[in-house]
């Protein structure tokens, strides 16, 4: 199924209408099973989505549970860190219960063995979801690389092959620095939802060939979730067709 497309004349607005979604995910999660699970990837995400949220008491942050679509190897403290970006732009500003938090393992990371910090974030995901069948997180929110990659899957990595693993190392991202570890697309594909979330007049080749010419098995067109939702703003969506988007409304 196409995904929806909604763009925004500014990044404020674009930061106020993903706070409106969020809030109203979060709420029917909530309201169905008691929790509302959500991975988070890096990059400018972090930003746009706390702005607003952040002083939106209408979200019970006491049921979240957070993780990390991609993180790359590196110390909590790091500035590379997705944790940490996450960590100054939300977690520090709304009560999520610390048990609730579940970042990449940090020894793990900082000696970059990868594959001990995918297999570990494995058991994370497992402890929370259960071992039975791939894990269905209630939203994936993800940024969009100019060259088309979303979480740690790079377009042509062998990666975007992986149907086992819920959690896989990478130990060569083309993006800086190149120890990770990433959700696989299965996972993401598992997902209730999915929000791609991009902004800036830089992106909008890329968001272009990714919403019109599906056909080009770039990472972002290989998510397919039951649902898949993009928030961009005007300028991302300055080369799309008018015709295929709208504007999110509550
Ligand atoms: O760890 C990372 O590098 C990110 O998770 C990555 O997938 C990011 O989301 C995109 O590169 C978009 O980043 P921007 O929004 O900053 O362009």
């Amino acid at each position: 199924m196409a995904p929806t497309v909604y763009s925004f004349s500014s990044t404020n607005d674009l930061s106020s209408g993903l706070n409106a979604f969020v809030e109203k995910e979060s709420r029917a999660a909530i309201e169905s099973h008691g929790a509302f699970s959500v991975a988070i990837s890096g990059g400018s995400l972090p930003k746009l989505l706390s702005k607003d949220l952040v002083h939106n008491n209408k979200v019970d942050f006491s049921k979240w549970h957070i993780f990390w679509a991609d993180e790359r190897c590196v110390g909590h403290n790091d500035d590379d860190s997705n944790y940490k970006e996450v960590k100054k732009t939300l977690l520090d500003n709304v009560s999520i219960p610390a048990d609730h938090i579940h970042p990449i393992h940090e020894a793990y990371a900082i000696n970059k063995q990868t594959k001990e910090a995918a297999d570990d974030y494995e058991r994370q995901l497992k402890s929370y979801f259960g071992d039975d069948g791939f894990p269905q997180f209630d939203l994936i929110l993800l940024g969009m690389g100019p060259d088309g990659h979303c979480c740690s899957l790079f377009p042509g990595h062998p990666l975007l092959q992986e149907n086992k693993l819920w959690v896989a190392p990478i130990n060569d991202s083309p993006k800086p620095p190149p120890e990770r570890i990433t959700l696989t697309l299965p996972v993401v594909n598992h997902a209730k939802s999915v929000v791609f979330v991009t902004a800036g007049e830089g992106k909008q080749e890329m968001v272009q060939k990714i919403i019109e010419q599906p056909a080009l098995q770039l990472p972002c067109q290989l998510v397919q979730a039951r649902q898949v939702h993009w928030f961009v703003d005007d300028a991302a969506a300055g080369k799309l067709n008018k015709s295929s988007y709208g504007q999110y409304k509550l």
